[in-house]
């Protein structure tokens, strides 16, 4: 964290005040450090160093092309899971050959452009998909490179909406019907088998889980290697959390995380890929907002700010917790607060009774570790055009996504001429 600090009594992001780039933006919008990023992948790639690794950053965690750029610069790949994640992906500098993608629902056109582009690897979901891919790869004459994603039936004490490598989830493959699948794989025409993968959800804080998972894994890859078929690449998954509340949460334990690597699966002679989101830039961004009015009740006060559940789901998705600071040092005394958006729900409720001090209209506030499934994950819901995004670098800071035009945003819709004029 320590790129947030408050100085001469002001909010910074590295060098730059937030009071600073409101003045030239309007709240809301994201600011991301640049340099919290680059030290979140340069941490992570020393801590698997001496291993073969490859870092395919989760771009559905944030996939904004400057922060893709940060990170491909660095030498990081691509998890995508649809055509426009592998677009943005290597627009912004990724090569096809770092690329891996993931998703339960790949559709023929996205398949034929990923051939086309010559990315590392598919990860299949299911039965269906693998033959579908092999469909697509015939037409093209290609041959895809796959792992086939598997679904160990572990679980992980983590939110249930974000918990996916149990047999009650979508993804992967089970286990038991694994290895029949991958000698399906192998004996399809367009197909090169290379990989197992397996994700077992986010915001894992607790690494145990990853051991079982990996044993998995690792009987798997025995059982495979007697039957003649090779495999290069294990794919391991995200999943590795942050600490949002240091009340309550603690950060994974890297090491052990690194041990249970080496333990189960260093006998391999393989490729790891691991495909890290939340962990990587979750906690390099955060949400300015300003507040609108406050309205102090006899029951409950309201902070009403100006971002709303649109800009930012995670609290009414997943009634996640988010740190939430007032941008310039208060002395004043602390009150209780329920700080909510403008959209029309009860659930657009960023904090519940947070002690914060004394705020009224106009003061600007951040809430924080929103660098991962912030910006990705908005909408426009109550015709609230999307908000800009921001990077900061030491001194420098420049608007990396303009805020939606809200006419454009109106545009989008046609009246058709066979209405009521
Ligand atoms: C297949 C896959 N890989 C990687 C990720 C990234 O996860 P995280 O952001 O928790 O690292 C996800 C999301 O859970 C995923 O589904
Ligand atoms: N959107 C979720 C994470 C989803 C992970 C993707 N499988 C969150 O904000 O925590």
């Amino acid at each position: 964290m320590s790129e947030f600090k408050y100085k001469s009594s002001q909010l910074h992001i590295e060098g730059v005040a937030i009071s600073t780039i409101s003045k030239s933006i309007p709240t809301p919008f994201y600011v991301y450090s640049a340099t919290m990023i680059e030290n979140n992948f340069l941490s992570l790639q020393s801590r698997l160093s001496d291993l073969n690794h490859l870092i395919c950053f989760a771009v559905k965690a944030n996939s904004n092309q400057a922060v893709l750029r940060t990170l491909a610069a660095l030498g990081s790949g691509a998890d995508v899971v649809s055509l426009g994640e592998l677009k943005r992906a290597l627009h912004a500098g990724v090569p096809p050959h770092k690329v891996v993608f993931s998703g339960v629902g790949k559709k023929a056109h996205e398949i034929e452009y990923a051939l086309e582009q010559g990315i590392l690897q598919f990860n299949v979901e299911s039965v269906a998909e693998l033959h579908n891919i092999n469909k697509v790869a015939i037409k093209c004459n290609k041959s895809a490179n796959i792992a086939i994603r598997i679904n160990p039936d572990v679980a992980v004490d983590t939110h249930a909406k974000i918990t996916t490598g149990t047999a009650e989830n979508k993804f992967g493959i089970g286990y038991e019907q694994a290895l029949d699948t991958f000698v399906l794989a192998d004996n399809l025409p367009a197909i090169t088998v290379q990989g197992i993968h397996v994700h077992i959800g986010s915001q894992i804080t607790d690494v145990t889980p990853f051991k079982a998972a990996f044993k998995r894994v690792a009987d798997l890859y025995k059982q495979l290697n007697a039957l003649g078929i090779d495999i290069k690449v294990l794919d391991l998954g995200g999943g590795l959390g942050i600490c949002y509340d240091p009340e309550n949460d603690s950060l994974p334990d890297m090491a052990e995380y690194r041990q249970i690597i080496e333990d189960e699966l260093s006998e391999f002679n393989c490729q790891y890929i691991v495909e890290p989101g939340r962990s990587l830039t979750a906690d390099t961004g955060c949400l300015v907002s300003e507040v609108i009015y406050d309205k102090l009740g006899t029951d409950r006060n309201f902070l009403i700010v100006d971002a709303a559940m649109n800009d930012f789901a995670r609290p009414s998705l997943y009634d996640a917790y988010h740190r939430i600071s007032p941008v310039l040092e208060s002395t004043k005394p602390n009150k209780k607060y329920d700080i909510v958006g403008p959209v029309c729900e009860s659930g657009d409720t960023f904090a519940v009774a947070r002690e914060l001090p004394e705020l009224e209209s106009g003061d600007l506030v951040v809430i924080q570790d929103c660098g991962a499934y912030g910006a990705v994950m908005s909408g426009t819901y109550n015709t609230r055009p999307l908000i800009a995004e921001v990077m900061v670098k030491n001194d420098a800071f420049a608007v990396i996504r303009k805020r939606q035009n809200l006419d454009d945003l109106i545009n989008l819709d046609q009246i058709p001429n066979w209405l009521a004029s």
